[in-house]
């Protein structure tokens, strides 16, 4: 763990090495086993996060606090932000756990930041054990081939918006999206080939669709976005920019093959099921493929 900075009403400090603790040191009266023991009663992440501050703010050495993991996109913060800030990268060996930060109103003086410190020491390994088990649980939620998510992940997804929709009151569409003719780009070019333009198809569909419209990898060549908050009109909107990104994309066959997509759209209506929206997206699709393909349906 090094501290980076402990910047003591806004002033830099300069960057140290922080010891490791030994297992049996008291958190400011607090026994470090009963942080510990804390610690251990949950692998999630957040929830793991969470109790730590709570049980460091006991002993209030700091009234907020922020924690980011920028290569798994994770950011936890608690607390309201102070002007005294002191920051750590977390670190096991040569593995980062991320960066942690705490800031308080008052101003930090070092026996506050050993005390920070000390508690840092005890949260190392169960964070890196709650990082292992969220990789592996996400790693679950993924399709191999194209990084996308895969239809558990999305089963679980379209059931819970459409729950919240249903308490709430408020918009899910999705949209169904089948690459055109796709058997023939196997047949001339290789599977391999074929694997290639799903690849890039699905990063394609990722960088048209916002973070909060995620790609799901439904079936071979299907792939389904679900727009929370969206009525027709937005998915409609959205289907007709994945069809004309993929249009003129390049995806490097020979000769300048051309991939093309049909697309069929659907909004929730009262008393759907996710199977009842999703056939109606597939009744879409189909009429798109019926109308002469590279074209966007709904019902
Ligand atoms: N390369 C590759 N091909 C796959 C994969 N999964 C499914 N496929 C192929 O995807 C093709 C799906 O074809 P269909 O969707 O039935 O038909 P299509 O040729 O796309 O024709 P239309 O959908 O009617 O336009 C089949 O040839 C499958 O073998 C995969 O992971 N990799």
């Amino acid at each position: 763990m090094t501290r980076l900075t402990s910047a003591l009403d806004n002033d830099s400090g300069a960057p140290g090495s922080i010891a490791p603790l030994p297992g049996d040191v008291e958190v400011a009266g607090a026994p470090s086993w009963r942080l510990a023991t804390a610690l251990m009663a949950t692998i999630e992440v957040e929830e793991l996060l969470h109790r730590f501050f709570h049980l460091l703010r006991e002993q209030s050495p700091c009234d907020a606090f922020a924690y980011r993991h920028d290569p798994i996109g994770l950011r936890v913060r608690f607390g309201i932000v102070g002007r005294s800030h002191a920051e750590y990268h977390l670190k096991l060996g040569d593995q980062s756990l991320g960066y942690i930060g705490f800031s308080r109103r008052r101003r930090f003086v070092e026996s506050d930041l050993e005390l920070i410190e000390r508690a840092l020491g005890i949260l190392l390994h169960p964070l890196r054990n709650a990082l292992r088990f969220r990789d592996v649980r996400e790693s679950a939620r993924r399709d191999p081939l194209t990084g996308v998510f895969n239809r558990t992940a999305m089963d679980e997804l379209l059931a819970r918006q459409l729950a919240h929709s249903c308490r709430e009151g408020g918009a899910v569409s999705l949209l169904i999206l089948d690459i055109d003719n796709f058997k023939q780009i196997n047949d001339r070019f290789g599977h391999g080939v074929g694997d290639d333009v799903l690849i890039a198809l699905a990063e394609v569909l990722q960088s048209v669709c916002r973070g909060s419209d995620p790609v799901f990898r439904y079936a071979g060549d299907e792939f389904v976005v679900i727009m929370p908050e969206a009525e027709e009109a937005g998915v409609r909107c959205l289907a007709e920019r994945l069809r004309e990104a993929v249009q003129t994309h390049n995806f490097g066959l020979p000769g300048d093959a051309l991939v093309e997509v049909s697309l069929g759209i659907a909004s929730c209506r009262p008393g759907d099921t996710p199977e009842s929206l999703l056939q109606r997206a597939d009744r879409g699709l189909y009429r798109a493929k019926g109308a002469g393909r590279n074209r966007v349906e709904g019902e």
